[in-house]
C-alpha cells in the first residue's frame, strides 16, 4: 500500500467492471492520470472546504431527519437503509448543492445500488456474462446509468451559467491542470459519480455498527452525550468542533476497528515482487485483510472487546503501522476520510440530541462480508424522543462490566 505502491494496481473488479459503468475517475484509474486527478480533487476535502460544506451537510441532515422522524414513529426500524439514505443525501448535496432535488437523489441512489449489485454478480459469476449481454440485462443496467448521468449532467450544465456554489461540484469545475485547462463536463460527471459511489454505503455502514455498539454500552453512550452537550450545547455541529470531541472520536475509531466497512482491500501485482520472504508473481491478486489486522491478538489487547480508550490521544505513535487502516493507507488512502468523520459526528450528534434508542431484543446481529461489511439481517432498533436526563443518578453499567463483542 505504501512501499512499491505503484506495483499494486486496483483489481479487475474496480478498473474493468466498475470502469465500464463509471468511466474514468479516482476509483478506476492509476498512474499519472490518477495522480493528477487526486491532486485536484483533494482540494475539495481540505479544512477550508469542509468548513464551507458543514452548513450544506447540516441542511441536508435536517431534511433527512424529518423523514426519519416519520418512519420511526411507526415502530422499530432497520437502521441500515435509513442511515444509508441519510448519508447518501448528504454526500449528494455536498457535491451538487443544497438544491439537489429529493427525487433526483433517490433515482441516482437507486441506480448506484442496482448497478453495484450487478457488478458483483458479473464478478462472482463471470460465466454468465455472455447471457447478461444476450438477455438485455447488461443493456438495462447501462440504460439506468445513462438516465442517472443525464440528470446529474443537467446540474453541471446549469452550474456553468450560474453563480459559483460552495460545494464539491464547484471545486471540480474550478480545478485547473498545469496548462490552465479545466475538467470537461464529462470528466466532472464521472468524478462526481465516483465520489457518490465511494461515499454511498461507507459512512452509513460505520454509523450503523456504531449505534449497535453504543446500544450495548450505556456508559459510553452517556459519555458521548455529555461530550456533545458540553461542546455543542444547543448549536449544530460544524467542522471546527471536531478536535474538541475527543472521546466521541475515540468511540468512532473503535467502532471502525471492530467493524471496518472496507473489511479487505484488493490489488493486483503488475510485476514480480517480494514482501518479506513471500514471492508475489506478476498478476497475483493480493488482499489486504483489514478486518484481520484490526482483530489480531498480536497487535491488540483483547481485540474483541469494545474499548474506545485504546485510541486515547497519542496512542497511534505506539501502534505498529498498518495495523489500523479503516481508511486504507499509502497514496490511495481514502480521500473522503475527514469528510466521513465529520459526517458521522454530525449525524450522531443530532440522533442523540433527538432520540433515545434501544436494540430490538431477540435478533441475531451478524456481519456479512460483501464488498462492504454489512449486517447480515440488518439492525433493528426502537427510537423514542429523548427525555431530559438526570445525570446525577448512576443508572448505568459501571466500567469493568462491559460486554465482550
Ligand atoms: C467511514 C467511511 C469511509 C470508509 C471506511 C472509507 C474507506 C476507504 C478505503 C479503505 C479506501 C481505499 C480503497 C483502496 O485502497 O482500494 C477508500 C478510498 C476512497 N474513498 Fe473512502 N471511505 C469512507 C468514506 C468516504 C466518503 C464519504 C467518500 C466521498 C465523499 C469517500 C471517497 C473515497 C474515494 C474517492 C476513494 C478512492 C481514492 C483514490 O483511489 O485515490 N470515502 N475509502
Amino acid at each position: 500500500m505504501k512501499t512499491n505502491a505503484e506495483n499494486y494496481q486496483k483489481s479487475e473488479i474496480q478498473v474493468k467492471r466498475m470502469g465500464h459503468f463509471l468511466g474514468k475517475g479516482l476509483l478506476t484509474t492509476h498512474g499519472e492520470a490518477w495522480r493528477t486527478q487526486r491532486r485536484l480533487i483533494q482540494k475539495g476535502f481540505d479544512r477550508k472546504q469542509l468548513d464551507a460544506l458543514s452548513s450544506i451537510m447540516q441542511e441536508s441532515l435536517t431534511e433527512s431527519l424529518r423523514d426519519f422522524d416519520r418512519q420511526i414513529s411507526a415502530g422499530p426500524v432497520d437502521i441500515y437503509p435509513h442511515l444509508m439514505k441519510m448519508t447518501f443525501a448528504m454526500v449528494a448535496r455536498s457535491l451538487f448543492g443544497a438544491k439537489l432535488k429529493d427525487e433526483d437523489i433517490d433515482l441516482v441512489s437507486h441506480t448506484i445500488c442496482t448497478v453495484q449489485e450487478f457488478i458483483v454478480r458479473q464478478t462472482l459469476q463471470p460465466y454468465l456474462n455472455p447471457w447478461f449481454a444476450a438477455s438485455g440485462e447488461l443493456r438495462k443496467h447501462e440504460e439506468m446509468r445513462v438516465r442517472a448521468d443525464s440528470i446529474l449532467m443537467a446540474y453541471i450544465k446549469q452550474r456553468r451559467n450560474q453563480e459559483p456554489g460552495h460545494d464539491l461540484l464547484q471545486t471540480l469545475m474550478d480545478a485547473r491542470y498545469s496548462d490552465g485547462d479545466g475538467m470537461s463536463d464529462e470528466l466532472v460527471l464521472s468524478e462526481s459519480m465516483q465520489l457518490l459511489v465511494a461515499g454511498h454505503e461507507t459512512s452509513s455502514n460505520g454509523l450503523s455498527w456504531l449505534l449497535y455498539l453504543l446500544s450495548s454500552r450505556p456508559d459510553c453512550l452517556e459519555r458521548v452525550r455529555q461530550e456533545f452537550d458540553s461542546v455543542l450545547g444547543e448549536a449544530p455541529l460544524s467542522h471546527g468542533d471536531l478536535p474538541k470531541l475527543e472521546f466521541t472520536t475515540q468511540v468512532i475509531q473503535e467502532g471502525l476497528r471492530l467493524y471496518p466497512p472496507f473489511w479487505m482491500i484488493d490489488r493486483m501485482a503488475v510485476a514480480d515482487d517480494q514482501v518479506g520472504d513471500i514471492d508475489i508473481p506478476r498478476g497475483s491478486t493480493v488482499i489486504v485483510y483489514v478486518y484481520g489486522a484490526h482483530h489480531a491478538p498480536a497487535h491488540w489487547q483483547s481485540p474483541e472487546t469494545f474499548d474506545p480508550e485504546r485510541f486515547i490521544k497519542g496512542s497511534d505513535k505506539l501502534r505498529t503501522p498498518f495495523t489500523y487502516l479503516p481508511f486504507g493507507g499509502g497514496p490511495r488512502v481514502c480521500i473522503g476520510n475527514h469528510y466521513a468523520m465529520l459526517q458521522i459526528l454530525m449525524i450522531l450528534s443530532e440522533l442523540l440530541r433527538k432520540y433515545d434508542f434501544q436494540l430490538t431484543p431477540g435478533q441475531t446481529i451478524e456481519a456479512r462480508p460483501m464488498v462492504i461489511l454489512r449486517p447480515k439481517q440488518g439492525i433493528r432498533m426502537t427510537f423514542s424522543k429523548a427525555i431530559a436526563r438526570d445525570l446525577s443518578s448512576p443508572k448505568y453499567h459501571p466500567v469493568g462490566n462491559w460486554p465482550e463483542f
